[in-house]
């Protein structure tokens, strides 16, 4: 690959590079990045849903997914936790390393794997527990027994979760008598009370009113100092709004992956250019 120097917007140092594989690779500084994707495949069983991606992902940045119904995109976020393991007819060929290892290898913790790559998907899920317990849940799995750590840890993570100030006085009720909003903001405060290096979000907004979802993603401009985040998103506005950098896919495949602004006023790629005009999908 020749990489071809120029500055980014915000003043970052990218690297762009011209592609020499069939799928692109997104312009970012190679030294900061927290998750790479390198030929990657998928199987569901004789199916294949995942064609060669290649993809880094920068540390502190949100990335957004988007294209057509049945594309890849939540299959591709999963293979990023090992999600698609649960899937007993899914084969992954290829790599996805997180901080230099690939999580495919063999001896790789999947829970520990899980705790760095956190994941938050389309229909809130809160445990049937207090708000207190489900934010704390994952400290306890790890044996946290001091009260005094987890009160820190419940109200930073809400805090965070910027709903702190909605249920300080109720931190002892039950999770599922938020409202949907609260408690997909409550999955978010139990994700990132775990401190993981990538959050992933799959339609984390397409159950929630229009309200709710600019919370949300209000959330995301704030959560995006500490953590990198990867969106999928079935609503181009949104991905607009919240990414620095957007991957469209069509048919299994990484078509075009650029920095949002030039994927949505000059996309290079004609598929990439009828979806977001609307002409399919
Ligand atoms: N568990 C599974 N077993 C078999 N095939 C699957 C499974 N999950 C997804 N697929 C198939 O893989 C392809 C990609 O699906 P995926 O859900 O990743 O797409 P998507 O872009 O996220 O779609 P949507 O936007 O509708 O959620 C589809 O053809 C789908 O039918």
């Amino acid at each position: 690959m020749a990489p071809n120097n120029e500055t980014h917007s915000d003043s970052v140092k990218i690297q762009t590079f011209v592609p020499e594989a069939t799928t692109p690779v997104n312009p970012v500084d190679l030294n900061d990045v927290v998750l790479q994707v390198k030929d990657l495949n998928l199987f569901y069983g004789k199916t294949q849903a995942l064609f060669d991606i290649n993809l880094n992902v920068p540390r502190g940045q949100v990335l957004a997914f988007i294209g057509p119904s049945g594309c890849g995109k939540s299959t591709l976020l999963r293979c990023f936790n090992r999600m698609n393991d649960l899937v007993d007819s899914c084969r992954v060929e290829g790599e996805v390393i997180v901080d230099g290892r690939n999580v495919y290898e063999r001896s790789v913790n999947v829970a520990e794997l899980r705790r760095r790559v956190g994941m938050v998907f389309q229909k809130p899920n809160p445990f049937p527990k207090t708000i207190y317990e489900n934010v704390a849940y994952g400290l306890r799995l790890l044996g946290v027994k001091n009260r005094a750590q987890l009160d820190e840890v419940v109200e930073r993570s809400l805090r965070q979760a910027a709903l702190w100030d909605e249920v300080k006085d109720r931190l002892h009720s039950s999770g599922l008598s938020l409202s949907g909003g609260q408690q997909q903001r409550l999955v978010i405060a139990r994700a990132i009370a775990l401190e993981p290096e990538v959050l992933l979000l799959d339609e984390p907004c397409s159950a929630l009113d229009p309200i709710a979802t600019a919370k949300i993603e209000d959330l995301l401009d704030d959560l995006k100092q500490k953590y990198t985040i990867v969106i999928v998103t079935h609503n181009m506005q949104q991905a607009a709004r919240v990414s620095d950098f957007t991957g469209f896919m069509f048919m299994g495949k990484l078509v075009e992956f650029s920095v949002t602004d030039q994927m949505f006023t000059q996309p290079t790629n004609k598929q990439t250019m009828d979806y977001i005009t609307g002409r399919f999908g």
